[in-house]
């Protein structure tokens, strides 16, 4: 487990010579957490996919028993050239007014923290300089990504269990989509969406800018922090960093709807067990969303009609997860309980 939290890195080959190091599963925890599930007093494999959740819990933390004691959610926040361009059926300037009502305790993301057990961080990513318009240009310098990315990277995740990240930022699922189309192909029209719920003219737009940064940046895109730094935002190489990071400490992350899963996916695209430590919590309206979490093979665990962004959904999966806990600690062993146990061999 490396300390926490990190330095910042000095270079994009820096985090890449990181990806090819990470750390993998602790087999002995998830071991101990698959030995104890048969014994709890229930039917093998009852409880569903709250059995695997505590085993995936106790591998990523690399400990028998996993604990929810501390989970934290920092929203990043970001602007986006893109968004003069008419992406979004809101203006730019809701993304700071939306920081404030974060500060203020009125949003969504404020009450699911309440509600979910959750600590709320907000971390702004220079609102008063977007990124450049990347159907045109690179969103960003080298020197601007990487310091979006160790916003991420250099989270102090001391005692934390586990992490959620999530995103404000006015245009960003045009740049989620962009990002999902250099990552993994396909066109404009398989990954981008109403987002906020944009009307016909503007999702033609969308679909436009999208097709445009494919044709400007070409092969620039096969590379997939180049990717990001071209076609992504601050935000979303910030939520990245963070979840690189928690790999790094140990802490399992619950990913949210289409514009954290497409940052986070940064790190599949880089290596086939990038994402290994992360559980999608639902599956956002937003159609590239179910499409991206295929693509990742991840079964998301909720479906509730999302389509907000802020890390709403991971916090709802809370619930799930405190269940899944609850019960693989708590339960009474068929032994303790003198409980018949099963007669099929
Ligand atoms: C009031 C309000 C609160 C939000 N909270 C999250 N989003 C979400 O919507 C934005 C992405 O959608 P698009 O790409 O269509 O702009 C992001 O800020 C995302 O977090 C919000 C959007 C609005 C308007
Ligand atoms: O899936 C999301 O996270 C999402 C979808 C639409 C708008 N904002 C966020």
């Amino acid at each position: 487990m490396s300390a926490t939290p990190l330095a910042p890195l000095a270079s994009l080959d820096a985090i890449r010579a990181l990806v090819r190091t990470l750390p993998g599963p602790d087999t002995a925890a998830r071991a101990a957490a698959e030995a104890r599930e048969p014994t709890l007093t229930k039917p093998a494999g009852s409880l569903g996919r709250l059995e695997e959740i505590a085993a995936w819990l106790a591998t990523w933390q690399g400990r028998h028993p996993p604990r929810l004691e501390r989970v934290r959610c920092v929203i990043f926040a970001g602007n986006h050239g893109i968004a003069a361009k008419g992406v979004s059926a809101f203006p730019p300037e809701v993304t700071v007014q939306m920081v404030q009502n974060f500060r203020n305790d009125g949003a969504a993301v404020n009450q699911l923290c309440k509600a979910g057990g959750a600590e709320l961080d907000v971390i702004e990513l220079e609102l008063d300089r977007p990124t450049q318009p990347f159907d045109t240009d690179a969103a960003m310098t080298e020197a601007e990504v990487l310091d979006a990315l160790n916003a991420g990277l250099t989270l102090d995740l001391t005692d934390v269990d586990a992490l959620i990240v999530g995103e404000m930022g006015i245009g960003n699922t045009t740049a989620a989509a962009a990002l999902a189309l250099a990552l993994f192909g396909g066109t404009a029209e398989d990954w981008v969406g109403r987002g906020t719920g944009i009307d016909d003219a503007g999702f033609a737009r969308k679909r436009a800018a999208v097709d445009a940064a494919k044709a400007f940046h070409g092969a620039a895109l096969a590379d997939p922090l180049e990717a990001l730094r071209r076609v992504g935002g601050r935000e979303l190489a910030a939520m990245a960093g963070g979840v690189l990071a928690a790999r790094l400490a140990r802490v399992p992350v619950l990913l949210d709807g289409f514009i954290c899963s497409a940052s986070a996916a940064v790190w599949q695209a880089m290596t086939p067990d990038g994402l290994d430590h992360a559980m999608a919590a639902h599956a956002s309206v937003e159609p590239g969303h179910r499409r991206l979490l295929e693509t990742l093979g991840k079964r998301p665990l909720l479906d509730l009609g999302m389509r907000l962004g802020e890390g709403s959904g991971a916090l709802v999966a809370l619930g799930p997860l405190r269940s899944a806990l609850a019960c693989h600690t708590g339960m009474a062993t068929f032994a303790e309980a003198g409980v018949s146990a099963s007669e099929a061999s």
